[in-house]
């Protein structure tokens, strides 16, 4: 049995839609493979109770086809599905890893990114690497088409998980179908501070460079609370806030001393609106620990 953790990740960061990721400490899938004749999946966890074990329509399901590796997949969910952290492509993540190594399969973690991609796929209806980059490799990473750097990032994070569920494939359908120039020349100047931010290990540049006036706007009206869940963690300190993913998740950068005022701000702001939330404290991290033979 080879045992695999993967964690939640955070895609587009405000400025990078469907570019930027990034891996954050906490939480995490946790996946296991045996081999068999044919691909069976059990999942257990949080959320579990709207997860497919049908391989057909479970992230894991494509993976396991794409690297030719039928096994017992179980996976114990510590990320809420339909949460913009990332929680379909951690499993995906986490069985590429983890069947690469059951079955010997000798593919690099950067080989086993558009594999993870074929799962991401299934959910989503599009390949967008921006989650399962981060998951296998770590870190902040830029994904343009098949190539992806990862910048080996420190940057304190706050991510607010408000128990409203919604689909990759609907906030897609928000995102505008076009942008104006004066649009396009704001989003590539934060892109770039976000970037040197991240370079830099600084969070004031990684905050600034969240803002988006492009795709965030849009999603933000799915997501009840959102502005005023904002206010209260620029008000606490963070140094950027956006939506997480396609959403739910709010995620804040900050310095790490203010990780707690914010995380409270948040959940007491989301609250105020009606609406129960979880906030984890966390930092950008490494990506999925493989544990072989188990
Ligand atoms: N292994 C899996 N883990 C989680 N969700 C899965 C899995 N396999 C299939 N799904 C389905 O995928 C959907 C959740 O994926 P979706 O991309 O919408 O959310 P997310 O991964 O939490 O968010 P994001 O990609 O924005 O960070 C749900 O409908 C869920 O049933
Ligand atoms: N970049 C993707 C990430 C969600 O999986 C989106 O925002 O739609």
């Amino acid at each position: 049995m080879v045992t695999v953790r993967a964690p939640a990740t955070s895609a587009n960061l405000g400025s990078g839609f469907d570019v930027f990721g990034a891996a954050l400490g906490r939480p995490a899938d946790v996946v296991r493979v045996e081999k068999a004749d044919r691909t069976t999946i059990d999942v257990t966890g949080y959320g579990s109770e709207f997860i497919p074990e049908d391989p057909d329509a479970n992230t894991v399901g494509a993976v396991a086809e794409a690297l030719d590796a039928p096994a017992h997949i179980r996976i114990d969910k510590g990320i809420r599905p339909s949460s913009g952290l990332g929680s379909s492509g951690a499993s995906a993540a986490a069985a590429a890893l983890a069947l690469n190594e059951l079955y010997d399969r000798g593919l690099s973690r950067r080989d086993l990114v558009p594999i993870a991609g074929k799962g991401e796929a299934t959910v989503s209806g599009e390949v967008h690497l921006d989650n399962v980059a981060p998951a296998l490799l770590g870190g902040f990473t830029v994904a343009t088409g098949r190539d992806v750097t990862v910048v080996d990032a420190d940057i304190p994070l706050v991510a607010c998980l408000p128990e409203i569920a919604i689909s990759t494939r609907d906030a897609r359908d928000v995102v505008p179908a076009g942008a104006t120039m004066d649009q396009l020349v704001y989003t590539v100047g934060r892109a770039a501070t976000l970037t040197t931010g991240m370079c830099r290990d600084d969070p004031r540049l990684v905050g600034k460079g969240m803002h988006d006036r492009l795709v965030t706007p849009a999603r933000a009206d799915l997501i009840s609370g959102y502005n005023e869940v904002r206010e209260a963690a620029l008000a606490a300190g963070a140094t950027g806030v956006t939506v997480s993913g396609a959403g739910p998740g709010v995620l804040a950068a900050c310095y790490p001393d203010d990780r707690h005022d914010i995380a409270s701000a948040m959940v007491g702001a989301f609250s105020e609106a009606g609406v129960d939330a979880r906030a984890y404290q966390t930092k950008i991290g490494r990506g999925a620990t493989l544990y072989p033979d188990d």
